[in-house]
């Protein structure tokens, strides 16, 4: 669904993607890791179409079969607009406008449809964030950080409603998160990003008992 192949993206001169090269088959949910300025944001932006031709060069191949949306990092809804509204504005570019088959999914945000978002908790927020991605019906999702900011609880409740369309609908995700523990209870492969190159990838189940991988979750240096 995702095929990235040996991607460079610099902002100036700075690079932060530094000939990365990843792929998500169909059906399937991928990790991202990395510490803070790894480059996730910039390749989840990439694969979003959001990098903007001003501030960043870009070169290698990006390509994605079927919908792709996205799940911004920091949820990046409207504050002042209603969960109904955040949720139609997700439905705006494929032309999607009933939410009932997102509210099926996501019973709460039906009973939210008429609050403020900028009102909500951050897991509410957060499943108005995912529920605005489901909105344009996609064969993929990236999803930039489930867990920042939110308690375990409510981060392991959204995990298990992406790990239940993952199942019933064969939608793949690409997980992009600093909780590695999180990250490998959902998916099965991981890469892990460093200094925007590709450090590490395999099963999660090996990737778990890489030091290496260890250390970067710590936020260490991947050696
Ligand atoms: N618009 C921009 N202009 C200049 N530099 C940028 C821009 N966006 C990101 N960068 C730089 O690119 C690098 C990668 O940033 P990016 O946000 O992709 O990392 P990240 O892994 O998502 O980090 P975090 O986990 O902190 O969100 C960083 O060094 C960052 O400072």
């Amino acid at each position: 669904m995702i095929d990235v192949t040996d991607l460079v993206v610099s902002y100036g001169t700075a690079i932060a993607l530094d000939h990365v090269t990843l792929a998500v088959g169909k059906g399937e949910m991928v990790a991202l890791l990395g510490p803070n300025g790894a480059g996730k944001s910039t390749l989840a932006n990439t694969l979003a179409g959001l990098l903007a031709p001003a501030s960043g060069t870009v070169s290698g191949t990006v390509r994605v079969e079927g919908r792709l949306a996205l799940v911004p990092e920091g949820r990046q809804l409207f504050p002042d607009m209603s969960v109904a509204d955040n949720l139609a504005l997700g439905g705006w570019r494929s032309g999607q406008r009933d939410p009932a088959p997102v509210y099926e999914l996501l019973p709460r945000l039906a009973e939210l449809a008429g609050r403020r978002a900028g009102v909500l908790s951050g897991g509410e927020q957060q499943m108005v964030a995912v529920g605005r991605a489901l909105m344009s019906r996609p064969q993929v999702l990236v999803v930039d950080e489930l867990s920042l900011g939110l308690a375990p609880n409510i981060t392991a409740d959204l995990a298990a409603h992406l790990a239940t369309l993952n199942r019933e609908q064969g939608l793949a995700v690409l997980l992009i998160e600093q909780n590695a523990r999180l990250a490998f209870e959902l998916c099965s492969r991981a890469y892990v990003l460093e200094s925007g190159q590709v450090r590490a990838e395999g099963a999660c189940a090996e990737l778990a008992d890489d030091p290496r991988v260890a250390s970067a979750y710590l936020g260490g240096a991947i050696t």
